[in-house]
């Protein structure tokens, strides 16, 4: 692995990557419940965001992790029928959820065709779930404040499309243009299902971390932009930051087109 003063992390492939990230993940949950009790992790779908919750399901140092206190929220939805392989709370139920015994009243899963009719309303119900949270935290001691419409989260798992979408952000689009808001409905997603819902950029910025994590050759023109300082409504990935951390863990097919001075001297080719 090759680490660039950028918080970039460059792995050899997409397998390397997973099995690392998934590493990082469970010893940042283990890290935070030691010193708060609890953790919030908000999860995404795609590739390498399913792939690093199956490997964290496998790992051994799962074990380290006490479950029953890990908050699940999604960065993004698909608004399809719950038991829709295009879920991604679905595929994360698959690949972790329900190998781990996760407290169920922890995992906040968006509204889905089934319990709402229109994008418009699963948004604003989730919205109005992650306020709710947010004032139940306020509530309780020990959280600094952060913005009171969410919770604290702890750490923000985010994918990349090759389109450099981020969560259901996609390039031009409104989502990625909307402030003022914690949650947008998308309905008129490029990539199926057109029928999204998404966090902005803004409720994405007030993480405490915020992991990219990318692999794949595909990737490597979003991923160059992106981190060239590219303005996020071209290039959604360009504006995800941490308020501690943002950490670009990728593997080496999607750093090929990284900016030079990104990379240490000895890493140039
Ligand atoms: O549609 C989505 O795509 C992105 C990236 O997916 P990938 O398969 O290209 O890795 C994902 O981050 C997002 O959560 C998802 O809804």
């Amino acid at each position: 692995m090759r680490q660039s003063p950028h918080g970039v992390s460059i792995h050899p492939n997409a397998a390397a990557l997973i099995d690392a990230t998934a590493a990082r993940l469970i010893t940042k949950l283990v890290d935070v419940q030691n010193r708060r009790g609890e953790v919030t992790v908000v999860l995404t779908g795609g590739t390498a965001g399913i792939g690093v919750l199956a490997a964290v399901a496998a790992a051994p140092a799962r074990t380290a992790v006490d479950w029953q206190r890990v908050n699940f929220w999604w960065g993004d939805e698909r608004f399809v029928a719950p038991g829709s392989p295009e879920r991604n709370a679905l595929a994360a139920r698959q690949a972790m959820l329900t190998r781990l015994g996760v407290d169920q009243a922890r995992v906040h899963e968006a509204a889905s065709t089934d319990s709402v009719s229109t994008v418009e309303e699963a948004a604003a119900a989730y919205a109005a779930e992650l306020a709710a949270a947010a004032q139940a935290e306020d509530l309780a001691e020990g959280f600094e404040e952060t913005d009171p419409r969410l919770p604290r989260f702890d750490v923000l798992l985010l994918g990349v499309g090759p389109d450099a979408h981020v969560a259901s952000l996609f390039p031009e689009m409104a989502g990625i243009r909307t402030t003022g808001e914690t949650v947008v409905a998308v309905r008129d997603s490029p990539k199926p299902p057109s029928e999204r819902i998404s966090l902005t950029l803004e409720a994405i910025n007030t993480a405490d971390e915020v992991w990219l994590t990318v692999a794949g050759e595909d990737k490597a023109g979003a991923v160059g932009l992106a981190l060239a300082g590219a303005g996020p409504v071209q290039v959604p990935a360009a504006g995800p930051r941490g308020r501690s951390k943002t950490r670009w863990l990728i593997d080496q097919a999607a750093a090929s087109q990284l900016p030079e001075q990104l990379l240490q001297p000895e890493e140039r080719h």
